[in-house]
């Protein structure tokens, strides 16, 4: 589903350039979730934006879906961006002028895939029935985070990015949010890359990958990553 081949990635800095990813390799299958772990700076959102193609890798390959999106231009791999992913950020970005049942639309619409019976489902899995007619400053942060949750899954994509999905929540939302997500990402069948700070956010995924020095290993998720 995802692979990223000897990838390296630094950026200029007035210091000079600061090698980020050092070689990495990556495989995610169909339907496998990985937590992405590491220490503040250690570079996991560099590796979810070149997944993501919204940034490119110095050398090396990123795949998606079998495909070379590091070798495509950037009309290519927006396109490519959304066939096949989803994706959600700390951050929730709605949009602030659409409603709520047209935030959870969007990127359905914007890849021709939007199923009215499957947009029905998330509304009530969410708990959004009732506030579809609200906009994303009149919900909470909870709400606001599920409905770009759902957002991003409503085009059925194969893949989920998410970057800190719950950091900015409370810790019982927090737990709740992952609860849904992690259900959504199972019924849906498609595959989960998250990076998190959070060892109990790591937990539940089938597998954790520590980035340290520009280089993956296996990690166990512990209390001592918090
Ligand atoms: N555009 C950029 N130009 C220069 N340096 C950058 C740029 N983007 C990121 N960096 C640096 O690259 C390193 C990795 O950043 P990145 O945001 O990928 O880390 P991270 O592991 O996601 O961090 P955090 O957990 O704090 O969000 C950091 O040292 C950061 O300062």
């Amino acid at each position: 589903m995802l692979e990223f081949r000897r990838v390296t990635k630094a950026y200029a800095t007035p210091q000079g350039p600061l090698e980020v990813l050092a070689g990495v390799d990556l495989a995610l299958s169909a339907g496998e979730s990985l937590a992405l772990m590491g220490e503040s700076g250690s570079g996991k959102s560099t590796l979810l934006h070149l997944a993501a193609g919204l940034d490119l890798p110095d050398r090396g390959e990123v795949l998606l879906a079998g495909q070379a999106i590091s070798s495509l231009d950037e009309p290519a791999r927006a396109g490519r961006r959304r066939e096949t992913l989803g994706l959600v950020f700390q951050q929730f970005h709605l949009v602030p002028s659409l409603s709520v049942l047209d935030n959870l639309r969007l990127q359905a619409r914007l890849a021709g895939r939007e199923r009215p019976d499957w947009t029905a489902e998330l509304v009530e899995r969410l708990g959004l029935a009732g506030l579809e007619r609200r906009y994303p400053e009149q919900l909470s942060g909870g709400q606001q985070q599920r409905l770009a949750i759902g957002r991003a899954l409503a085009p059925r994509p194969a893949l989920l990015l998410a970057d800190e999905p719950t950091g900015n929540l409370d810790e019982a939302t927090a737990g709740e949010v992952l609860d849904l997500l992690l259900a959504l990402v199972r019924d849906t069948g498609c595959s989960l890359l998250m990076v998190t700070h959070s060892p109990r956010v790591a937990a539940p995924l089938q597998r954790c990958l520590k980035l340290s020095r520009g280089r993956l290993a296996p990690h166990h998720p512990s209390e001592r990553d918090a």
